[in-house]
């Protein structure tokens, strides 16, 4: 089993939707079963984008609990879309949300702190399909209120599965090749970095990248997850953090 990580570029369309379909089918094949990890659809202004869920009112800023519970919607709506587009393309799948998926939370809302992980549901929904679709970025606490765990947190969902299912490593989907030498959107001339060790991803992190959540990259680094982050246009490989030894 994998873990597969979609964030919002890679699930803005249907057309970018097929892509990560054709991952997730290529994933099974060669690992048997797949947790696909969903972000909110699409980027500011893009309607179903946790920034645009968020800008609905104001008056969110006030109330944490509001927020969090209408920011989990993104996610909501993509996994939605997403497992029916699985079903549509032949993939037997489910979506784990809420206490399904089993990631409990203390009520710092908008930026809480996982409790505990209780994978259960998941490994029985593993006995009846290939796939589970899992709404990143968002736990619940122990009375089933709706939490987030801070901005790009769905990469840490992705990690922490991972984590307690035991799966073999994290696939992190991006409209990037890998970790480049520096920000593509900022600096032409980049290049790709075939593996690098948690020490040195962190560094990158502690510098302001923000090609994953700090929070998800820490944590792989202490339970030692292993992490592809690849482009979600083609096969090629990405970059691998701890690198790839040679055999
Ligand atoms: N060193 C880096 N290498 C590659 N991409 C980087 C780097 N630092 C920042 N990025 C940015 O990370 C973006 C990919 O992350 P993001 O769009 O947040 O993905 P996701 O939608 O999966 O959360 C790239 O488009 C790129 O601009
Ligand atoms: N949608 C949430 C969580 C997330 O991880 O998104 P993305 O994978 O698109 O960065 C956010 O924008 O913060």
């Amino acid at each position: 089993m994998i873990v597969q990580k979609f964030g919002g570029v890679a699930t803005r369309n249907k057309e970018m939707r097929e892509l990560c379909i054709h991952h997730i089918k290529r994933g099974i094949e060669q690992h048997g079963k797949v947790v696909a990890v969903v972000s909110a659809m699409g980027r500011k202004g893009e309607p179903y984008s946790t920034d645009s869920l968020l800008s609905i009112t104001k008056s969110f800023c006030t109330s944490p609990e509001a927020s969090d519970l209408v920011a989990a919607c993104g996610e909501l709506i993509s996994s939605a879309v997403m497992s029916a587009e699985l079903h549509a393309a032949g993939i037997t799948n489910e979506i784990a949300y809420g206490h399904r998926t089993g990631i409990f939370t203390d009520s710092n809302f908008t930026d809480a702190d996982l409790l505990r992980v209780d994978a259960r549901k998941l490994k029985e929904l593993f006995n009846e399909v290939d796939c589970v679709v899992v709404p990143g970025y968002q736990g619940v606490t122990l009375d089933q209120k709706f939490t987030t765990l801070g901005r790009g947190g769905s990469d840490l969902t992705a990690v922490v599965l991972c984590s307690v299912l035991n799966g073999k490593f994290v696939e992190f989907y991006k409209d990037v090749p890998g970790v480049m030498t520096e920000d593509p959107k900022f600096t032409k001339d980049v290049k790709k970095i075939d593996g690098l060790n948690y020490e040195q991803f962190s560094d990158m992190l502690k510098m302001g990248s923000t090609i994953i959540q700090k929070k998800a990259a820490d944590f792989a680094e202490v339970y030692k997850i292993p992490l592809h982050i690849r482009s979600v246009y083609n096969e090629e490989t990405g970059t691998w953090i701890p690198a790839k030894t040679e055999a």
